[in-house]
C-alpha cells in the first residue's frame, strides 16, 4: 500500500514534517502558495496541514479529490470551509489548547505596551530624541480589566491580570456564576463591562453575534479613556469606529494583533499616535509552535495511518466497531443539542441527556459528547466532540446522563433538557427506520420534523388564518418553504411551527414575521 501524502502549506515548526515521516507519511513542505498554485496540486494529497494563512475554500476542496483530512496547527478554523469539507468527506481537526498560553501572554504584553506607550517611546528614543517628558503612562494595578470571552485564552488572561492585582469583569454568555467565582472574576453583562473597564481584552471567536461587538454604539458606552486589546479575531471591532474613538479621546489606546482583512496593508487605524499593532503574532512563540506542530502531525498521521480521530470539528470520535451503530444517534444528539443551544440562548446551568429504549443500550459518552458539541457550537467555533464535555465541565455546566431501561411511546428516544434562567426546556427525538433522525417533541409539544439546513421556529396563538399569513410573508420575500411542521398543546392554545426553508431568512423578514398578528416568538435556526 502506498504511503499517505501530506502537504504542509503554511510556515510550520519542522517537528511537524519529522513526525509525519516517522509515522509513515510522505510529506511536502510548500508554504506561501497562491490559491491557484494550491488548487493545482491539492489533488495529489491525502492530508493538508495549515495555520491561518492557507484558505481552504470550497473551490480548493472541489479540487481535493484525494484529501481525507485538514489539520489546523492552531485554534481558529475560520479559514476552513467546514461545511464544504464535511460535504466532501474531509475531516477537519485543530489543536484547541497548544497556543492558548502564548496568545494570552501576547494580550497581556499588548496591554502593558498600551499602558506605557512602549512602541512610540522606543521609536523616538532610537531616533535620538530622548522624549522623556512626552510620555506619561498608567498603572494597571487596581484597574479593571473587562474580558469579553472567558474561554481557554480569556481565562488564562484573567488569571494573569489577577496576578497583576487587577479586578476582572467578564462577559461571556456561557460563563456560569460558579465558574466566575472559581476564576475570581465578576460576571457581568456587556453594558456593565463597557461602563466599568479601564482595559478591555477580547477573546471570542468571530461569529454573527460577536462581529463588531465593539461597534460605534458600544464604544460610546465605554468608560472615557479605556484601552482596548484584540488578539482574537479581526472583525470583533469596527475599525473605522475605533479610529474615530481614538481621535475623540473616548478610547485612550488600542492594540490589535488581528484585522478585519489580513494581511492588513491599510487601515484607518494606521498612524494614529495611540494605536499599536502586530501582524497576527498571537500564537508565534517557539513553545506554542512546537506544541501545535507536534500535535497536528500526530493527529493527522493517526487518522491517515490508523483511522483514529482526535479533535475533529466535523466528525465524532469513534472506534471502528461502534461507528456504524452510533452514527445516526450522534447526528440526532448533535441536532438536539444545537436546537436547545439556539433556542435557550443565555445562561445555561445544567443539561440532562436521557436515553430510552434502544438508545439506552448504546454507549452514553459519544451521545453526550455529540449533544454538548451541538449545544456549545452556538458559542464557540472551536468546540468538537472531544473537547465539548471537558469545556462544559470547566465552565461549571452540570451535565447528567440518564438511562431509562423501559421503552416509552417510541422504541428509541433521546431527550435533552437544559436549565435556563426562564426554567427548564426540553426537546426529544427518535430515529425513523434505522437511521433517520427526527425531532418528536419540543418544549412539551408533540411535533415531528427533520432538523436540517435553514429553519424557522415560530410560536403563535392557535387561531385560523395564521398559516396563510406566514406563507404569504415568506412567499412575498422570495423564500421557498421546503417542509412545514405544526404542533400544539390544545386547540386555541399555543401553537408551534417549524419550517424548513431553502435559504437563510434575512433579519428584516424575521422582524416582519414577529409583527404578524398572534405571533409570540420567531427565531431562525440553522443545522
Ligand atoms: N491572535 C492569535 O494568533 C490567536 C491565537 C489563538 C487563538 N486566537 C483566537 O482567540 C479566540 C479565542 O480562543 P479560545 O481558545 O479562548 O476559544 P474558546 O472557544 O475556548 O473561548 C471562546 C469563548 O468566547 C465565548 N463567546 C462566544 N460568543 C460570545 C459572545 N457573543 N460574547 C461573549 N463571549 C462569547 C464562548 O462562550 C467561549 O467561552 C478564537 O477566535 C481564536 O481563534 C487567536
Ligand atoms: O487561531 C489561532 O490558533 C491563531 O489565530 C494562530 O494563527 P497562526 O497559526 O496563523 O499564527
Amino acid at each position: 500500500m502506498s504511503k499517505p501524502k501530506v502537504l504542509i502549506s503554511d510556515k510550520m515548526d519542522p517537528n511537524a514534517a519529522r513526525i509525519f515521516e516517522e509515522r509513515g507519511c510522505d510529506v511536502d513542505v510548500k508554504p506561501g502558495m497562491t490559491p491557484d498554485e494550491l488548487k493545482a496540486v491539492i489533488g495529489q494529497y491525502d492530508g493538508l496541514a495549515i495555520r491561518s494563512a492557507t484558505k481552504v475554500t470550497k473551490d480548493i476542496l472541489e479540487a481535493a479529490d484525494n484529501l481525507k483530512v485538514v489539520g489546523r496547527a492552531g485554534i481558529g478554523v475560520d479559514n476552513v470551509d467546514i461545511p464544504a469539507a464535511s460535504a466532501k468527506g474531509v475531516v477537519v481537526m485543530n489543536t484547541p489548547f497548544g497556543n492558548s498560553i502564548t496568545t494570552a501572554e501576547h494580550a497581556i504584553a499588548m496591554m502593558f505596551a498600551l499602558a506605557r506607550e512602549i512602541p512610540a517611546a522606543n521609536t523616538r528614543t532610537q531616533a535620538g530624541e530622548w522624549p522623556k517628558n512626552d510620555f506619561m503612562g498608567v498603572e494597571v494595578t487596581g484597574k479593571t480589566l473587562g474580558l469579553i470571552g472567558a474561554g481557554n485564552i480569556g481565562s488564562i488572561v484573567a488569571s494573569r491580570a489577577l496576578g497583576l492585582r487587577m479586578k476582572v469583569v467578564a462577559y461571556d454568555p456561557f460563563l456560569t456564576e460558579e465558574r466566575a467565582i472559581e476564576m475570581g472574576v465578576e460576571k457581568a453583562d456587556l453594558d456593565t463591562l463597557l461602563a466599568k473597564a479601564d482595559f478591555i481584552t477580547l477573546h471570542t471567536p468571530l461569529t454573527d453575534e460577536t462581529r463588531n461587538i465593539l461597534s460605534a454604539e458600544n464604544l460610546a458606552k465605554t468608560k472615557k479613556g479605556v484601552r482596548i486589546v484584540n488578539c482574537a479575531r479581526g472583525g470583533l471591532i469596527d475599525e473605522a469606529a475605533l479610529a474615530e474613538a481614538l481621535d475623540s479621546g473616548q478610547v485612550a489606546g488600542a492594540a490589535l494583533d488581528v484585522f478585519q482583512t489580513e494581511p492588513a496593508k491599510d487601515s484607518p487605524l494606521f498612524g494614529k499616535p495611540n494605536f499599536i499593532c502586530t501582524p497576527h503574532l498571537g500564537a508565534s512563540t517557539t513553545e506554542a509552535q512546537v506544541n501545535v506542530a507536534l500535535q497536528v502531525a500526530e493527529q493527522m498521521a493517526d487518522y491517515l495511518v490508523n483511522g483514529g480521530v482526535t479533535n475533529a470539528l466535523n466528525m465524532p470520535s469513534l472506534s471502528a466497531e461502534e461507528a456504524p451503530k452510533l452514527k445516526p444517534y450522534m447526528k440526532l444528539a448533535e441536532n438536539l443539542g444545537s436546537l436547545v443551544g439556539q433556542l435557550a440562548h443565555g445562561n445555561l446551568t445544567k443539561i440532562s441527556i436521557e436515553r430510552e429504549g434502544a438508545a439506552a443500550e448504546l454507549s452514553g459518552k459519544p451521545i453526550e459528547g455529540a449533544v454538548l458539541a451541538g449545544l456549545m457550537r452556538c458559542y464557540s467555533d472551536t468546540v468538537n466532540m472531544v473537547n465539548a464535555p471537558y469545556l462544559a465541565k470547566e465552565r461549571g455546566l452540570d451535565v447528567r446522563s440518564i438511562r431509562h431501561e423501559k421503552e416509552g411511546a417510541y422504541n428509541t428516544l433521546i431527550r435533552v433538557t437544559v436549565g435556563t434562567e426562564q426554567g427548564d426546556r426540553s426537546v426529544a427525538g427518535t430515529l425513523f427506520g434505522a437511521d433517520a433522525p427526527r425531532l418528536v417533541e419540543m418544549f412539551g409539544v408533540g411535533i415531528e420534523a427533520e432538523l436540517s439546513g435553514d429553519m424557522l421556529y415560530i410560536v403563535n396563538e392557535d387561531a385560523p388564518g395564521f398559516i396563510g399569513r406566514i406563507g404569504t410573508l415568506l412567499g412575498e420575500n422570495g423564500i421557498n418553504i421546503g417542509t412545514f411542521h405544526l404542533g400544539r398543546r390544545q386547540a386555541g392554545g399555543e401553537a408551534v411551527l417549524l419550517l424548513s426553508v431553502d435559504a437563510p431568512i434575512p433579519p428584516e423578514v424575521v422582524k416582519a414575521a414577529c409583527a404578524l398578528e398572534g405571533v409570540k416568538v420567531v427565531m431562525p435556526l440553522a443545522f
